[in-house]
């Protein structure tokens, strides 16, 4: 297992970054190297995120010196979600299979967590993301199919896309994690537009399925001071609860957003007018 710390920033210092300052507190390059977790601890809401991608062997969840507990989810509660081939999350015993974009909610106090996948040779790809948890809430499997849709935008404005809920209240117990999916139609680019930002949390894009030579450009920063960061696929971006998080890409492509905070209430959101951006 691999782990990079980062820190968080004051949006006063954000708005002199150059392009690589940005990149290099904002922006996750590469998540996944075979029968290995590559992840990245965050001081933004001690978020942690990042990529399993088993290929022969069992990829176990160990604890480094930077989560400062015996086991990693001895204080925390977990969500993977599996972007690749068929895979089996192992929580304390208990087999979980996941298919293509199946997630695991997996509670506090779970010692031992495995990833695995069925076939070496079409590999699952689990994308993780984990917060603090003071309470369990049980381990469960959310499918696709069971995951709370929501079709939003229209082809005019270029933001058609499904939001799949999967990690909220209603739809799976959880202490401050929430996560869900979201895939743009075909000619469709735009993500979130008109932005938001939400004070209470902190939030994270992960973006896949996108051609290798498709880029998003993802706008982050204060609704008054935006920049942006040229993504590609499988890279991950953080947004500070001050920043928005909006993005349009090359072509259409899924992201994968998970939060962690204050409030697990999805509606809680403040909407920024177009006239505010700058
Ligand atoms: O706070 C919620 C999030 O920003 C996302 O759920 C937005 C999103 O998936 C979308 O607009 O497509
Ligand atoms: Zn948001």
């Amino acid at each position: 297992m691999k782990i990079d710390l980062r820190y968080a920033t004051h949006p006063e210092d954000a708005k002199r970054y150059d392009t690589e300052t940005l990149r290099r507190h904002f922006l996750m390059e590469s998540l996944f190297e075979p029968n290995g977790i590559l992840l990245t601890y965050s001081t933004i809401d001690r978020v942690v995120v990042g990529g399993v991608l088993p290929t022969t062997g069992s990829v176990a969840l160990t604890a480094p010196k930077e989560i400062g507990s015996p086991t990693f989810l001895a204080r925390r509660e977990l969500g993977a979600f599996n972007i690749g081939g068929p895979g089996r999350v192992v929580a304390d015993g208990a087999v979980f299979e996941l298919a293509n974009r199946d997630a695991i909610y997996i509670g506090k106090d779970t010692a031992d967590v495995r990833f695995e996948s069925v076939d070496p040779a079409n590999p699952a790809r689990f994308y993780v993301m984990s917060t603090p948890a003071h309470a369990r809430c049980e381990t469960r499997l959310i499918t696709a199919a069971q995951a709370k849709t929501m079709a939003v935008g229209d082809a005019a404005k270029s933001n058609k896309r499904v939001i799949n809920q999967y990690i909220l209240p209603g739809i799976c117990d959880t202490c401050q994690l929430v996560m869900g999916l979201t895939q743009l139609e075909p000619g469709s680019m735009w993500n979130t537009m008109p932005a938001h930002t939400h004070g209470r949390r902190c939030e994270v894009y992960f973006y896949f399925d996108l051609a290798e030579d498709a880029r998003v450009f993802h706008l982050l920063g204060e609704p008054t001071e935006t920049r942006h960061l040229v993504v590609k696929n499988e890279q991950t971006v953080i947004s500070p609860s001050w920043s928005i998080h909006s993005g349009v890409g090359t072509s259409n492509y899924a992201f994968i957003w998970g939060m962690g905070g204050d409030n697990v209430d999805y509606t809680d959101m403040d909407w920024v007018a177009m006239e505010t951006l700058r």
